[in-house]
């Protein structure tokens, strides 16, 4: 199974914060979540991805090169972005006469396909789109040059359930094609439990994990129990808990020792990746 992106120790540092270390990879023909908290550094990520952002040290491959050595592989990629990098007094028209000259695949015949799909008018002008509409242009622009990678920075943010379900739709149909692969980041991790093959996890500027979503599934464990099994010496079993008054509920990251210490005395259910994400960042730190 070949790798579209390869992510070799990579750190950045600004004044606030640093990407430690960061290492993944990408496979080629599936669909990457990226999750992770407010400021864990997953825009920052797919800029380094975008050359966008230099990185200070590692390695960052795209197709098996670097886009720093070779910029025309850009052409490969679709890259959304949750910034708006359109000019705000063009009509969509204008905006798409300007962009489809940068693109040898360019597909005007696409790009008025999903126009149509997501109900935008060319005739519109980028400044009175709403947030939801701007990501439907950009998702319009990133479709439409027949791209092998689409590199999206929370591409549902700002979207209506009804869009963002019919988003996912689409980008399943697109996965459909093996040689494509969508990487994208959401915290919003719902949209992941229905179409992720892959999910790459980062907090605080560290990856937690890369791995498939089936795995990481069945690694992790939630138990819910009574307090007073508290009392036994249980917590490292735990990344996180939540106390309330009469119980407790827990991730565990080994499904197997959970299961050695808690079997038949507590409930030990399949978590979402919402509860891996929520007890990994709060720690042993929230209460009810
Ligand atoms: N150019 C920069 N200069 C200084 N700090 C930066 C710069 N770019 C990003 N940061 C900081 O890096 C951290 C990570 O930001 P980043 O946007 O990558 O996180 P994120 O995981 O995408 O978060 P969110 O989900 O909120 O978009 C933040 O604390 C941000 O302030």
């Amino acid at each position: 199974m070949s790798n579209v992106v390869e992510i070799r120790g990579v750190s950045k540092s600004f004044e606030q914060f640093s990407l430690d270390q960061v290492q993944f990879e990408v496979k080629k023909g599936f669909i990457t979540g990226l999750i992770g908290p407010n400021g864990a550094g997953k825009s920052t990520m797919i800029k380094i991805m975008m050359d966008m952002v230099r990185p200070s040290g590692g390695e960052v491959r795209i197709f098996g090169s670097s886009l720093t050595e070779d910029p025309g592989l850009k052409e490969r990629i679709g890259y959304v972005s949750d910034e708006n990098y359109y000019y705000e007094n063009m009509t969509l028209r204008n905006m798409r006469k300007m962009i489809a000259p940068f693109y040898k695949n360019w597909d005007n015949a696409a790009f008025t396909r999903y126009l149509e799909m997501f109900e935008l008018s060319e005739k519109s002008k980028i400044k009175n789109l709403s947030r939801g509409m701007k990501m439907k242009f950009s998702l319009a622009v990133a479709l439409s040059h027949h791209a092998e990678l689409l590199l999206m920075d929370e591409p549902t943010a700002g979207l209506d359930p009804v869009f963002r379900r019919e988003l996912l739709d689409l980008l399943g149909e697109e996965i459909l094609d093996e040689n494509k692969s969508i990487v994208f980041s959401t915290h919003i991790t719902n949209d992941l439990d229905r179409i992720a093959d892959y999910i790459i996890f980062m907090n605080r500027g560290k990856v937690v994990f890369s791995d498939s979503k089936d795995e990481v599934l069945e690694r992790y464990v939630m138990v819910k129990g009574g307090r007073e099994l508290l009392d036994m010496d249980v917590r490292q079993v735990f990344v996180g808990i939540r106390e309330g008054a009469h119980g407790f509920e827990a991730l565990a990251p080994d499904r197997r020792e959970a299961e050695r210490v808690f079997q038949g005395i507590a409930l030990l259910e399949t978590p979402t990746l919402e509860d891996i994400m929520y007890f990994t960042v709060k720690g042993g730190k929230a209460h009810v």
